[in-house]
């Protein structure tokens, strides 16, 4: 497959590295510097290097498949630049929910991502694989294609599953992250502290059943994914403590902000961790 893949941070350089293995892969990047140093270097992965193409956004052409592996906060200077494009397949791939609105609005077939592999960026052309996992795509809207696109995806070192119900995923993703990234970028830990602490668990546990009540899961096993995905991620610096150490704007509006603009009751822990992240973005 001809695919297009924008935004080479550390989801972006992964995929497009495991994919290069097996089809032809452009990948878009905003600054000159980094192309540079890919065009270079090539990406690396531990002790793994791959070539792919590479350009600017500014040169972005129409693929076969384009995923878009930017941030949330980054997503909308890129609506009007999609839809300049001739129609085909967008493969969203991003924590969080507010996008759902936004991409209603493209004239594209469009499927959505949710990554499960544990990766950091090492540098511009490097990401280190702390854990493989999977990543799961589905339909966003009738009569796409998704189930044919993970099937040319999927390989035994890169698995790529079809997800029927892919939005239910995105819910009890956006939970996990609404409990585990704020208090992680709050308090400059490593994930697993999140349940350690027995004062964090608590807040942790209050912030879960909030997020299940407001997105209609089951309180119970939503914290039992929490516990889990604290546990099994127990070393790893979670996104929004990277953005937070980086000065950079993290996800937060897409993720407990859009669970407090969804709910129809108070949900207090939710709207502190929102307010308190977003205190701390003010001092970048
Ligand atoms: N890292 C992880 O393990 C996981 C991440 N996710 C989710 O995946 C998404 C991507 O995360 P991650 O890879 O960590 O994020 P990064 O911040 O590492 O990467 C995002 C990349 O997008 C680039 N970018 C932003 N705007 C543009 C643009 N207009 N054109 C081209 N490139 C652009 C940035 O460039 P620049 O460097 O120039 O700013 C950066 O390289 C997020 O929604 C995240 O929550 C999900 C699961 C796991
Ligand atoms: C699951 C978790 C919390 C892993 O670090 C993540 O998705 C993130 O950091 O954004």
């Amino acid at each position: 497959m001809d695919i297009g893949i924008i935004g080479l941070g550390a989801v972006g350089l992964f995929i497009s590295s495991k994919l290069s293995e097996r089809h032809d892969v452009t990948g878009y990047v905003r600054n000159q510097k980094q192309l540079n140093e890919i065009r270079e270097n090539g990406i690396q992965i531990n002790k793994d290097r791959y070539q792919i193409r590479v350009k600017t956004i500014e040169r972005l052409q129409k693929h076969d498949l384009i995923i878009i592996c930017v941030k949330q906060p980054h997503l909308a200077y890129l609506m009007p630049i999609l839809n300049s494009l001739d129609k085909t397949c967008l493969l969203f791939i991003q924590n969080g929910l507010s996008h759902i609105q936004m991409i209603q609005e493209l004239n594209h077939f469009i499927m959505l991502g949710v990554c499960e592999h544990g990766v950091s960026k090492v540098n511009s052309h490097q990401v280190q694989l702390n854990g493989l996992g999977q990543i799961k795509v589905g339909d966003f809207q009738e009569h796409n294609d998704a189930k044919h696109i993970q099937h040319q995806l999927y390989a035994s070192d890169f698995p790529v599953f079809y997800d029927d119900d892919i939005i239910q995923t995105m819910n009890e993703k956006v939970i996990v992250n609404s409990v585990i990234n704020p208090l992680t970028a709050l308090f400059d830990i490593e994930n697993g502290q999140v349940i350690t602490n027995p004062y964090l668990k608590k807040i942790a546990y209050q912030l879960s059943k909030e997020a299940s009540e407001v997105l209609e899961m089951n309180c119970e096993k939503s914290w039992e994914k929490v516990q889990e995905v604290a546990h099994n991620t127990k070393n790893n610096v979670s996104s929004m403590l990277v953005d937070i150490r980086m000065k950079r704007t993290t996800e937060i509006e897409s993720i407990n902000g859009y669970i407090v603009k969804q709910s129809k009751i108070d949900v207090p822990t939710q709207s502190n961790m929102y307010h308190l992240i977003k205190a701390k973005e003010i001092n970048h």
